[in-house]
């Protein structure tokens, strides 16, 4: 399993117009594990997933998948393992139909005929989503193209699941579905959200990022309990530790 350990080291990001997105970030996700990436806008998160399957390559320090260094002659091989759901699902849908673009992961795989059939039909069932198969991407809701983009991911069989606000657009029904869908998955998973609500219910470890560094890294719970980081970091606490403001509960 060591192929499902994930490795941030020293990772530092500098955009093209010489904004630092992150410093000196290191993380290390085992086998398993359900791990949340929080913080304010701007904090780094999504420039730290996009790092996870190569979207983004450091500007120093590394990212291994197991014993793969994450480099453009490696791509390939860590987009096998590492199945990413972007921010905005246009960045992820561009097939005519619905099908194709959770055909296309796969048939590049080498899946055809009735096992391609049964993994697109899978993928769309596990989101809710098998009715959209035959509609063109941009003719759905912002919510069902969030569910079609994640089963392209899931048609992959990915071993690490990377997903940048999952939850965004997203109405309650389908929330939850995606929070059981998520629970059920057996493999290691890395998720970004402003949905602290989602994070606590989901992810036994959270990373806190701030200005592109890691200004916390341990229990959900007790990272939910640290005023003075959650003040600090501009995060609030999930709704359900707020207590009831009525009866004080
Ligand atoms: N392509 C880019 N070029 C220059 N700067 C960028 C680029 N993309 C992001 N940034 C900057 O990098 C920093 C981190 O951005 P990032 O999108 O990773 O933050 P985030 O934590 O995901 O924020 P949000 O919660 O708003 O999605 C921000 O200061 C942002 O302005």
């Amino acid at each position: 399993m060591s192929h499902h350990i994930l490795e941030v080291d020293r990772l530092r990001h500098v955009y093209p117009d010489g904004t630092v997105a992150l410093s000196d970030v290191s993380i290390r996700i085992t086998h398993g594990e359900s791990v949340a990436v929080i913080g304010a806008n701007g904090a780094g998160k999504s420039t730290l997933l996009a790092h996870l399957n190569g979207h983004l390559l450091p500007t120093s320090g590394s990212v291994r998948v197991g014993h793969l260094p994450v480099r453009r002659d490696t791509l390939a091989e860590i987009r096998r393992t590492v199945g990413m759901v972007f921010h905005d699902p246009d960045d992820q849908l561009f097939m005519p139909t619905v099908y194709e673009d959770v055909a296309f992961g796969p048939m590049n795989l080498g899946l055809s005929g009735e096992d391609l059939e049964r993994c697109v039909t899978d993928a769309l069932r596990q989101v809710d989503a098998l009715h959209l198969a035959g509609k063109p991407p941009y003719h759905l809701s912002a919510g069902e193209k969030r569910r079609v983009a994640i089963a392209t991911v899931l048609s992959m069989s990915p071993d690490i699941l990377v997903m940048d606000e999952p939850g965004n657009g997203l109405d309650p029904y389908a929330r939850r579905q995606l929070i059981n869908l998520l629970k059920d998955f057996r493999h290691s998973k890395i998720v970004t959200s402003h949905d602290l609500d989602l994070v606590l219910d989901l992810c036994e470890r959270t990373v806190v990022l701030s200005g592109g560094e890691v200004r916390a890294d341990g229990p959900t719970r007790e990272i939910f309990q640290d005023e003075a980081l959650l003040r600090e970091c501009r995060l609030e606490k999930p709704l359900s530790m707020q207590g009831c403001p009525i009866c004080g509960a």
